[in-house]
C-alpha cells in the first residue's frame, strides 16, 4: 500500500460511534441539513428509512432539516409511501425540467440538488434492509467537524443476503471485480476507499453543486474521481457505518451497470488524461476485510508479463524444420 493512502486511512477514517449526535447539534450551528433517497420501485423499505430519520434527526434531535425522496419513475407505491412516513417527494422528470430526461440514479441524484436547501447532502439508498440513522449521523460527523472535509464515504461489510441465504463479505460484486481493480490500477492514491461504489456518501453543495454528475450507476464512481481531481486525497473521509444490507440485482443487471461503471472511468481517463499524462498503471490491488482491531488491508501484485508468439521461439521454429519468425 503506498505510504500516502496508509497515512490517509489513519487521518481520515473514523467509525460511526465517533460521532453521537449530541456532538453533531453542538457543531451544527446555522448549517442546513438534507437527506436525500434516490428511489426506484423501493415501496418495501423506503418507509422504515424515512421514519427512522425523521424520528431520531428531525423529532428527536432537530439535527436534520429536510428529507427528500426523489421518486425515479416508480411503478410501485414509493412517492405515497416515503410521503406517509414523512418525506418530502420529487419525482424525477418534475425536476428541471426544461433540462430533458435523463436517466438512471445518477440523474436522480443530479435533481436531488434542484429539489433541495441544504449546505451538507446525505445520499442513502431507499433500498436498505438493517438501516440505523447512525448512517446519517456518522457521514455528517467530518462535514461539521472538519472545514478541509469536503465529501465522506460509508463503509461497511457488505454480507450477500439472498432470502435465508447470507453469505459474509458476498456483496459488492461490482465493487470487488470491477470498480476496486480500476481504482487501484487508474488511481492508486483512492485505493484506501473501501467502499467507493456504496450509496451512502454526503458532501457539501458548494462542491456537489461543481461537480458534473454520470447518469445511471456511473453516479459514485465519477463523483469520487472528480472530487478527488477537483479536491484532492484529503477532502474525502469514510466512516466505517459497521453493515449494510441491500436488496440485491441479478448477476445481469450487475453486468449492465459493470458497463456504465467502465464507461464512467473511461470518460475520466479520457478527460483527466488530457490535462495530464496518463500514468502507467499500478500493478498493486488492495483489498480490506474486517478483522479484530478494525479492517486488515491486504495488498496483493496483479501484474500480468507477455510470452511471444511461440513462432518466434528457435527451439519450436527447429522442432517444427521452420525458419524462426516466419509469418
Ligand atoms: O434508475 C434508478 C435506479 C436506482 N435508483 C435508486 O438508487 C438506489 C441504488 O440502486 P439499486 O438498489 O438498484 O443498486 P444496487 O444497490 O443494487 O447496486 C436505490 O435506492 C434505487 O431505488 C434510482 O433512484 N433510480
Ligand atoms: O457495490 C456494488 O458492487 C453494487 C452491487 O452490490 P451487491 O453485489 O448487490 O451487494 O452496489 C453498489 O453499486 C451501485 C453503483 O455504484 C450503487 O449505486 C449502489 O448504491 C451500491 O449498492
Amino acid at each position: 500500500m503506498l505510504p500516502e493512502v496508509a497515512s490517509w486511512l489513519a487521518r481520515r477514517t473514523s467509525t460511526a460511534e465517533d460521532w453521537p449526535p449530541r456532538l453533531l447539534l453542538a457543531a451544527k450551528g446555522g448549517t442546513r441539513i438534507s437527506v436525500v433517497l434516490p428511489a426506484r420501485d423501493e415501496e418495501a423499505t423506503v418507509g422504515a428509512i424515512v421514519a427512522a430519520v425523521r424520528t431520531d434527526l428531525v423529532e428527536r434531535i432537530p439535527l436534520v432539516d429536510e428529507i427528500v425522496v426523489v421518486d425515479s419513475r416508480s411503478a410501485d407505491r414509493t412517492a405515497a409511501v416515503a410521503a406517509a412516513a414523512g418525506a418530502e417527494v420529487v419525482a424525477q422528470d418534475a425536476v428541471l425540467p426544461r433540462r430533458g430526461r435523463m436517466s438512471g440514479k445518477g440523474e436522480a441524484l443530479w435533481k436531488s440538488l434542484a429539489a433541495t436547501s441544504g449546505d451538507l447532502i446525505v445520499f442513502v439508498d431507499a433500498d436498505l434492509r438493517e438501516f440505523t440513522s447512525s448512517y446519517v449521523t456518522g457521514l455528517l460527523g467530518p462535514l461539521l467537524t472538519d472545514p478541509s472535509v469536503g465529501y465522506v464515504k460509508g463503509c461497511y461489510d457488505r454480507p450477500l443476503v439472498d432470502g435465508d441465504r447470507r453469505v459474509e463479505g458476498g456483496g459488492g460484486r461490482v465493487t470487488e471485480l470491477v470498480a476496486r481493480p480500476l481504482i487501484n490500477l487508474h488511481w492508486p492514491l483512492l485505493a484506501g476507499v473501501m467502499q467507493p461504489l456504496g450509496g451512502e456518501y454526503a458532501g457539501r453543495r458548494a462542491l456537489l453543486e461543481r461537480l458534473p454528475f454520470v447518469t445511471g450507476y456511473g453516479v459514485e464512481l465519477g463523483l469520487l474521481l472528480d472530487v478527488y481531481q477537483d479536491s484532492g486525497l484529503d477532502a474525502i473521509a469514510q466512516v466505517d457505518l459497521g453493515r449494510r444490507v441491500h436488496k440485491h440485482q441479478s448477476t445481469e443487471a450487475l453486468g449492465a451497470m459493470s458497463g456504465q461503471i467502465m464507461l464512467a472511468a473511461w470518460s475520466r481517463l479520457e478527460r483527466h488524461g488530457r490535462m495530464m499524462p496518463l500514468e502507467a498503471p499500478s500493478t498493486a490491488l488492495t483489498r480490506f476485510r474486517r478483522g479484530p482491531g478494525g479492517h486488515d488491508a491486504r495488498t496483493t501484485d496483479v501484474a500480468v508479463g507477455e510470452r511471444p508468439p511461440m513462432i518466434e521461439v528457435p527451439e519450436y521454429a527447429a522442432a517444427r524444420s521452420i525458419s524462426p519468425g516466419r509469418r
